[in-house]
Order: C-alpha cells, then sequence, then structure tokens
C-alpha cells in the first residue's frame, strides 16, 4: 500500500498551481531569474519523516525565514530578558523593509528588517567579527536542517550591491545606538545569512525542529531549548507573515515565516513542520501560492492553531496474528485521540512495513476519539489496503468511526471485541 499523504500533498500542489499573479522579488536583481513556476511543498513529521512533493528539493535562498532562527540563537546567546531590552516583540503592521522604531526606540519585532539587522547583530559575543557571526549562523541553519548548507554568492553580490534601504535601516539603528558595528558590514553579513540556499524539504524539518520542542528530528540535536522555541513561535504566528500577520492567524493560523525567496515555513507544535517554495510574491512579499497552499493544508489537516488536537505518539500500542474463524488476521491495537498525525503513523506503518496476512484488522477499543481528519485518512487507508487485496475489519465496540465507508460503497464489517 502507498501512503496517501504524499498524494495528497501533491492534490493540494496541483489545486494551487495554477498562475495566481504576483511577481518574484526583483530588488534583489538575482532573486527575478527564477523560474516562476516552480512550486514544492514538504512537511516532516516531528518523527522525522519527510513528505516531499514537485520541487521540494530545488535549492533557493531562504532570505527571512532565517530571522525566525536567528532571532532564537541571539536568545540562546544572551537570554530572553537581554533580546527583549533590544528588540520588541509587537506586530508593527508595516511592510518587512520599514524605517520605524517603537516609542522606546527599539525595532518594533524581529521579523522587520530592523529588528531581524539587530537581532544578527546580537549573534556571538560583542567583539565577534562578521564573518565568525554568518558562520555561527550557518552552523545553526545547517543544525537545523541536518545537513551543511551554503551561500549562494550570486545573490549575496546581488543583495549587497542593492542594499541602500537595509543601510538606511542599519544606519537609523547606529544613531539610536542599537547597533555599533559598521552599517556596511552589518548589512553584508545579514544578506550573507539571507542568501543561505535551502530546498522546502530542508525548510520542512527547520520548522519540525521548532514543532518538536527544540531537537532535530533526523539527527536528534537538541538546537533550542522549549522555552526558546515556544517563545520563538509566538513571534512568528504574530509577526512572521508582516502586515498581513492578522489576516494569516485567522485564516491558517500556524506559526508561520516567509521570505522574498519564495519559501514559507511553518510549524505546528507537537505535530509537523511545513514548508512550500513558489517564487512569485504578492504585495506583502509573501508567496502567493504558498499562501494558498497553507490555507488548504491547514484547512484539510485541521491544523489551525486554535483547533487542538492532542499529540498522538504511540496511536499503534501493539499488533498481534488473531485467529478468528479459522483464519489469521493481523490485528492492530490502536489508542489515544486519531488525528493527522496519529493516522500518518498508521498509514505509514501499513505502508511501510505491510501486512502478509489477506485479513487486516483495526482494533479501536483503546481509541477515545477520531478527528474529522483522522476518520479519512483511516477510510482511506483501509481502501487502499482494500485495493491491495486486503480484506479490512473494525473492532469498534464504541462507534468511534460510525459509518465506516472507505468511499467505495462497501462499509468496512465490524468485529466484535476479543
Ligand atoms: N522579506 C525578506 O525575505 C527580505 C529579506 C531580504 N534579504 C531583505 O533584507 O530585504
Amino acid at each position: 500500500m502507498r501512503s496517501p499523504v504524499p498524494d495528497y500533498l501533491t492534490e493540494v500542489a496541483e489545486a494551487c498551481s495554477a498562475p495566481k499573479g504576483g511577481e518574484p522579488a526583483s530588488y534583489i536583481p538575482e532573486l527575478a531569474k527564477v523560474d516562476p513556476d516552480r512550486f514544492g511543498i514538504a512537511l516532516a513529521t516531528i518523527d522525522g519523516e519527510v513528505y516531499a512533493v514537485g520541487d521540494a528539493e530545488h535549492e533557493f535562498t531562504i532570505q527571512s525565514i532565517s530571522k525566525a532562527f536567528v532571532y532564537g540563537l541571539a536568545v540562546r546567546d544572551h537570554g530572553l530578558e537581554q533580546v527583549l531590552e533590544r528588540i520588541d516583540v509587537e506586530p508593527s503592521g508595516e511592510p518587512f523593509d520599514e524605517l520605524s522604531l517603537d516609542a522606546s526606540g527599539r525595532p518594533r519585532n524581529p521579523m522587520i528588517n530592523a529588528g531581524a539587522i539587530t537581532a544578527h547583530s546580537l549573534v556571538g559575543e560583542p567583539d565577534t567579527a562578521p564573518h565568525e557571526r554568518v558562520e555561527r549562523i550557518i552552523r545553526l541553519l545547517s543544525d537545523l536542517a541536518g545537513r551543511e548548507l551554503s551561500v549562494d554568492e550570486d545573490v549575496w553580490r546581488s543583495e549587497v550591491a542593492t542594499a541602500d534601504r537595509n543601510l538606511a535601516i542599519a544606519h537609523m539603528l547606529r544613531s539610536h545606538g542599537i547597533l555599533t558595528d559598521s552599517a556596511e558590514e552589518v548589512v553584508s553579513a545579514y544578506s550573507r545569512q539571507c542568501a543561505v540556499l535551502v530546498t522546502a524539504s530542508d525548510l520542512a524539518l527547520m520548522a519540525a525542529t521548532l514543532a518538536n520542542g527544540g531537537m532535530q528530528p533526523v539527527t536528534g540535536k537538541q538546537v533550542f531549548t522549549g522555552a526558546q522555541v515556544r517563545h520563538v513561535m509566538s513571534v512568528m504566528l504574530t509577526c512572521g507573515m508582516y502586515d498581513s500577520a492578522g489576516d494569516w492567524v485567522s485564516s491558517v493560523g500556524i506559526p508561520a515565516k516567509s521570505g522574498v525567496g519564495g519559501g514559507i515555513i511553518g510549524a505546528l507544535p507537537g505535530q509537523a513542520g511545513l514548508a512550500t517554495f513558489a517564487p512569485p510574491l504578492d504585495e506583502h512579499g509573501n508567496s502567493v501560492r504558498g499562501v494558498e497552499a497553507f490555507a488548504r493544508l491547514s484547512r484539510d489537516m485541521g491544523m489551525h492553531l486554535m483547533q487542538v488536537a492532542p499529540p498522538a505518539r504511540s496511536v499503534i500500542q501493539s499488533t498481534r496474528v488473531v485467529q478468528r474463524g479459522g483464519e489469521s488476521m493481523r490485528t492492530y491495537y490502536l489508542s489515544g485521540t486519531i488525528g493527522f498525525s496519529g493516522a500518518e503513523l498508521v498509514a505509514r506503518r501499513l505502508s511501510q512495513d505491510p501486512p502478509e496476512q489477506h485479513a487486516v484488522v483495526l482494533d479501536l477499543t483503546g481509541v477515545h476519539s477520531v478527528t474529522d481528519v483522522g476518520r479519512r485518512m483511516l477510510l482511506e487507508t483501509a481502501r487502499r489496503l482494500r485495493l491491495d487485496g486486503h480484506e479490512v475489519y473494525l473492532v469498534d465496540t464504541d462507534d468511534v468511526i460510525p459509518d465506516a465507508d472507505p468511499g467505495d460503497g462497501r462499509r468496512l464489517p465490524l468485529l466484535a471485541d476479543q
């Protein structure tokens, strides 16, 4: 059986792939050279499974998505209190490159350039040289992705050559005593941070690290503490999408960060990291198709943060071959509340370790409830098992999946509890 998750992601990619307007960023001339039709979606679970479709393995520059992680690094290096003294956490309602400070003279948040350049300058000890700071940041981003990342030198040169706006911001920060380094040096180093090459799959794993309490799901490295990621994700939720943050929170409801390279990440605490890559941007500098895909993913998978389902790490409690009526039946004992992540575990187990027996039983006796997406995924998994020639039964004394029709017109037969 093939897991339904990649097919579902492909379906979302296809549904959102029609041109919807927007233009790739051109204020950094090198970025305008990108193919505007590229489109990739990746989803990484908190135990390190990565589902990638479309152009999810194509490299592009991380740009402002780096801001969330580098802010986390500044907090890791100096503690939250010290960082809050320099950078506020209020949504600004302003474009990402606004020259603005709040009444106390601080950048309004670390996701707009003024705050991000300040966060960049806070990385390491005060006497850290600009190139060492960049190395530290590339180390961090590589740890989050679980592979060695590098800088796109052409994009970096192109950004530095046209960095008047960020230089203006850096001079403003210097004039308020927030920055002490030379504006040129800081902007050049910050532009290298933005020019790090990633794929949507990398970004999904980086986001999954946040979702997983700061531990990289594949390497097991604890990159941030739980408290640090909670803070970073809170700021992503309120400020990650700039002046469309309010709209994003209500329609998508996932802590997120966008970049002008066309990427968007979303981190759903305790569940998954998501990433999209599609270069044309809207007037806020957010990927048009990325925003659309996230709205759809959030809706379909019940991922809005305000719609809470408890995490389900051990949905399959055990499995045994049970003899019933002279037939050997492979029985899976499921438990807990089954939402997206629980159903994904079941789908993955059955697709990666397919049962040898003809008869497969999903025993739901230990299941408290099944969310809408959990139900759809379990039924679709059952439908696919049938297509592979299995007979699928349910043990469902509490009726947690009423009317269990996988969509092929034949309800799943029920067996008595044993
Ligand atoms: N929104 C973005 O991705 C902006 C990042 C870009 N490097 C800049 O500072 O202008």
